[in-house]
């Protein structure tokens, strides 16, 4: 129940636009929010002015209410400018006729031009200022004029006074309380995303240089401290310039995706693997020793030998690595250093045939 709640919740805060990474997000999602607000509370104020007889305003907040889903139709059709105006014209006008003909100022609705504000800073984009500002400060002036000037409206007891004093300032915390919730969701969900950008190497999904050689450091300081044995391993694709020469770039690029794919799946969810460059990968393996490391690169030099890329004519491409390692050692200072190691292990296995793994160590365990 609670879910297809939010679920439901969600369908509605996101009518007319996909894209979860759409510039505007923020402010549709906000723009929507306020719309759904804005029925909710003319259904509210519908009833309250149904109980005590009075049609002439019923049809009043009739209106509002189809003002209400114009907006959202707007949204939903993707009238984005329509739907961000057409929401403070409402609210003000929903407000002002409140508090100066109904109510009177001693009600407190005027408190909810607060919430129009909030609208205009998180609606209206830099470019739109204009539009932001005039907003502010029709809102301001209605709200100074409902103070100063405390039109008097129908007759409230003290206890619907209070009554909507305290649904407005819930109403008015919820309103922010949600908004912000919104906006720091989105920021949250864009930081995500950037991260990834920024981390994730495009073609084969996995780590790129910049993220691999960053879990390096860490991995090798950790390791370091904590006296742990940690290997790593360079992995080269053999001859892949004859396969992009032979097959087409594209072969070579959708080689360079299986074989990431393949790689990654070989190794365990504590292990680093990332793109070092062109065709060749970094594998980190901390808490593990030499002879485990071993066993784990040839299987992954196993597995690539053994596996069937074949081209979109059916052809299959013979593919295979090399694979240098080199497990920390005690002397050792800088993880440049065992990548160096490393890089001379699959020099040497390259310079030995290739499809094969050669470990540098400074000591065997
Ligand atoms: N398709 C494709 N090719 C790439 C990519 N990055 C680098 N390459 C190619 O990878 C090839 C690497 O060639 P070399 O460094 O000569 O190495 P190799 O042919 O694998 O030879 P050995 O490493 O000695 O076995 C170059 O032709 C690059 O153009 C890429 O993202 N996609």
């Amino acid at each position: 129940m609670f879910s297809l709640t939010k679920k439901t919740i969600e369908k509605l805060l996101n009518i007319g636009f996909e894209d979860e990474y759409d510039n505007d997000v923020n402010q549709k999602h906000v723009v929507n929010f306020s719309y759904l607000m804005f029925c909710v509370s003319g259904l509210l104020l519908l009833i309250v002015f149904f109980s005590r007889n009075m049609p002439y305003v019923v049809f009043i907040c009739l209106v509002g209410l189809w003002v209400g889903v114009i907006g959202l139709r707007y949204s939903y059709r993707g009238y984005f400018l329509r739907a961000q105006l057409l929401m403070p014209i409402a609210k003000i006008s929903q407000v002002a006729i409140l508090s100066l003909f109904y109510f009177g100022a001693e009600s407190g609705f005027h408190l909810l031009f607060l919430n129009v504000i909030a609208y205009a800073f998180i609606v209206f984009r830099a470019d739109q200022r204009f539009i932001q500002y005039w907003i502010v400060i029709v809102s301001i002036v209605l709200f100074l004029v409902c103070e100063f000037l405390s039109p008097k409206g129908l007759y409230l007891t003290s206890f619907d006074q209070n009554l909507v004093l305290v649904c407005v300032f819930l109403f008015t915390a919820f309103y922010f309380a949600v908004v912000i919730r919104l906006v720091m969701n989105r920021l949250k969900a864009v930081n995500h995303h950037l991260r990834q950008l920024a981390e994730r190497d495009e073609l084969t999904g996995l780590s790129n240089r910049r993220k691999v050689l960053a879990d390096a450091v860490n991995i090798f300081a950790d390791s370091v401290i904590n006296q742990e044995s940690c290997v790593f391993a360079i992995v080269d694709l053999d001859h892949f310039k004859k396969i992009n020469d032979t097959f087409g770039h594209e072969a070579g690029d959708l080689v360079l995706t299986k074989v990431a794919t393949m790689m990654a799946s070989v190794i365990r969810t504590e292990d680093e693997i990332g793109r070092y460059g062109g065709e060749e990968f970094i594998v980190i393996m901390p808490n593990t020793n030499l002879k485990e490391a071993e066993a784990t690169m040839e299987r992954m030099r196993e597995s690539v030998e053994n596996m069937l890329i074949e081209t979109e004519h059916g052809i299959v491409i013979p593919v295979t690595v090399s694979i240098g390692l080199a497990p920390i050692a005690p002397s050792v200072s800088r993880y440049e250093e065992i990548l160096a190691q490393a890089d001379k292990g699959l020099y040497i296995a390259k310079r030995s045939g290739r499809n094969r793994i050669s470990v540098q160590s400074i000591y065997q365990d």
